[in-house]
């Protein structure tokens, strides 16, 4: 069983540096699938901007982070998310299939859900905040810049599939 000590060992082997984005596959994978770490994420991004609930039909209306917590729908959306992260860096040395898999990403959120882009970005800001938190020392400036860069290619590519689809609000409102 992960726990938040355990998935990142001490000593990340972080030697290998793909396309100077990410960290290395094994930390990675560890992170990326622990439920907990997920959990964190989701927890923390809808308590603090409570504007994203408005696209989750079974909790939208919800406050109490305990209550939520048990929502299948949350916990199902942060599997998805990390999955997604996940297969994106096992994929780095491919760029088609990175742009595949965010493309259709970034497609099904803009026509389907209709989610508003900057939430990406906000996503994005938690995740490296809660990797920073809980990682400390393993978290070196080295990690944090791999991690920035892939955060930031997500929403480049998510955002790019925005544009294709004719979604020209990118720079909109306030949470
Ligand atoms: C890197 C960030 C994200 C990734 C990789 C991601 C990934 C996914 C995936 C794979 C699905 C299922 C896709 C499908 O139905 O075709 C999904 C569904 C969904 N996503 Fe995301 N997502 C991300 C961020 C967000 C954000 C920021 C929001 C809103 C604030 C959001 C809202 C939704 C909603 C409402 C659904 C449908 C949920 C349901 O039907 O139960 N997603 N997401």
């Amino acid at each position: 069983m992960y726990n938040r000590k355990t998935i990142m060992p001490m000593e990340c082997p972080h030697k290998t540096l793909k396309h100077n984005v990410c960290v290395c596959n094994t930390t990675s994978k560890l992170l990326l699938k622990s439920f907990l770490f997920s959990f964190s994420v989701f927890l923390r991004f809808f308590v603090n901007f409570p504007s994203a609930k408005q696209y989750f039909s079974q909790f939208q209306d919800m406050e109490d982070p305990e209550e939520m917590e048990k929502s299948s729908q949350l916990r199902k959306h942060a599997r998805r998310v990390m999955n997604a992260i996940n297969t994106v860096v096992e994929n780095l040395h491919d760029p088609e299939k990175v742009s595949s898999v965010l493309g259709l990403v970034g497609k099904a959120h803009a026509l389907k859900y209709k989610v508003e882009p900057m939430y990406f970005k906000i996503l994005s800001g938690v995740i490296l905040e809660i990797l920073e938190e809980d990682f400390g020392e393993c978290f070196t400036p080295e990690v944090q810049t791999s991690w920035t860069k892939l955060m930031a290619a997500l929403y480049w590519y998510i955002t790019g599939a925005y544009t294709e689809v004719g979604w020209l609000k990118l720079s909109s409102s306030a949470v």
